[in-house]
């Protein structure tokens, strides 16, 4: 899914590459009605092995309501970017807190990491590579 198509043609002539194209089913849109749709389908629920979220911070947290009905139990959620450059971590007053998008983002990804946190149906793991991916196995 992405709001983008040229995006995702970006990556495409890679995906053809690697010879995997015909698994791709792209769905252009915003991401959170395209989601609802999915979820109104009983064969969708637990069906997915691996969901990788990467798009628009503030509705983190509304994706991870739907995408955790998706995953099948055992499977495995990925939320990139939840150190945001280091932020969630850094005191209010740290020189990277003058930069707009940082300071703008930083209470939807502290929201996401304290939800992810305490979420007792899954298990999850902070990988401190590039910015942050937060690994999430479903248990329950
Ligand atoms: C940082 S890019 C990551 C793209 C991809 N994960 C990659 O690494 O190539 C963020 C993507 O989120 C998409 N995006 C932003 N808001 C979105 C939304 N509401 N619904 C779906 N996609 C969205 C953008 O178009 C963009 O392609």
């Amino acid at each position: 899914m992405d709001i983008n198509r040229e995006d995702y043609e970006l990556g495409l002539p890679i995906i053809e590459k690697a010879g995997v194209a015909h698994k791709i089913d792209f769905r252009e849109g915003p991401a959170l009605p395209l989601l609802d749709q999915l979820i109104q389908d009983e064969n969708k629920k637990g069906a997915y092995d691996f969901v990788f979220v990467d798009a628009d911070k503030e509705n983190y947290l509304n994706y991870h309501k739907r995408v955790i009905e998706l995953v099948r139990i055992g499977g495995l959620i990925g939320y990139n970017n939840t150190l945001w450059f280091g932020s969630v971590a850094a005191p209010p007053n740290a020189p990277l807190m003058d930069m707009e998008d940082i300071r703008h983002y930083r209470p939807f990804v502290l929201e996401l990491n304290k939800a992810l946190a305490i979420d007792p149906r899954i298990v999850i793991c902070q990988l401190p590579v590039g910015d942050g991916i937060t690994i999430c196995r479903r248990i329950s």
